[in-house]
């Protein structure tokens, strides 16, 4: 199962902010999009996802278009982890996970379904919370309570079909430095299990880190994609980011590239 866009513009406020990106993501692999603020990385992942619909231009999911499926199956075949998640009723943490299964495979019984919500609470470190009402819940355990209840989304319903696409923007950005890893880990299990992960990060180390593929965004362009190692130069992140090129190392043991912050100290 791949997810393509082919010369795809999204325009708004009278701009293209996805300005004729054409990028395919596949399975198996982790690909990881950076690029400055408003470079319209969450703009070309809710393109990806069918959450927002092309000015022009072509989103496919196995080579058909989006709007050819129905949102169970879309559902089923993708899950999406927005910026901030906004309730607008309270419910526990266990409740908010099954509910991902109820968009992707209604069928379900409802105790498989909390079985499967109470596995994945687990896994991300809440299993503890699952009575706690979300509204209650600290920023960091808010995102991996969403986290959890979009694996499920796709968990429930690969019982029947593949694995499907995580699609997460900015899944790590209020966790704790062992959870930033935790979350990444389970990234890339989901990956290494056949499914696809597409995810935007601003921490270019842990990009590095934890994908096969690193797309990078500028200006509603694609500017560069490729491996770490062939996409984080020291010119990159200058001409990208307004970086100093000294600020990028390369890993001794992984031949990975890191990024060492200047001291602003002095
Ligand atoms: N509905 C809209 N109307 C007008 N402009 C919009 C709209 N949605 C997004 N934009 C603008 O499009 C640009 C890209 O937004 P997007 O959220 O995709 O950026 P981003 O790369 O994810 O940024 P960040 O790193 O800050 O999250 C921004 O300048 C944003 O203000």
């Amino acid at each position: 199962m791949t997810i393509a866009l082919e010369n795809a513009f999204w325009e708004a406020g009278n701009r293209a902010i996805v300005n004729d990106v054409s990028v395919v993501f596949a399975p198996g692999q982790v690909t990881a999009i950076v690029g400055p603020n408003g470079a319209g990385k969450s703009s070309l992942l809710r393109l990806a996802s069918g959450l927002t619909s092309l000015s022009r231009g072509k989103v496919l999911l196995d080579d058909l278009p989006l709007s050819s499926f129905s949102p169970a199956v879309m559902a089923a075949r993708r899950a999406m982890l927005m910026q901030d998640g906004v309730l607008a009723a309270r419910f526990t943490a266990r409740q908010l996970v099954a509910l991902g299964a109820s968009v992707s495979a209604a069928h379900l019984p409802h105790a498989k379904r909390i079985t499967m919500a109470d596995e994945i609470l687990d896994r991300v470190g809440l299993l503890a919370f699952a009575e706690r009402d979300v509204m209650s819940l600290s920023g960091g355990e808010r995102q991996r309570v969403h986290l959890a209840r979009v694996l499920l989304q796709l968990e429930a319903a690969a019982l029947d079909t593949s694995p499907g696409f995580l699609l997460l923007d900015e899944p790590i950005s209020a966790q704790d430095p062992a959870r930033q890893e935790l979350i990444l880990r389970i990234a890339r299990a989901h990956a290494e299990h056949g499914g696809g992960v597409v995810m935007v990060l601003h921490d270019l180390n842990w990009a590095a880190a934890c994908a096969d593929r690193i797309v990078v965004v500028h200006d509603g362009r694609i500017y560069a994609q490729g491996t770490p190692q062939t996409v984080l130069s020291g010119s990159l992140v200058r001409s990208v980011f307004g970086l100093a090129e000294e600020c990028v190392r390369t890993h001794e043991r992984t031949g990975k590239p890191y990024m060492l912050p200047h001291d602003i100290m002095h």
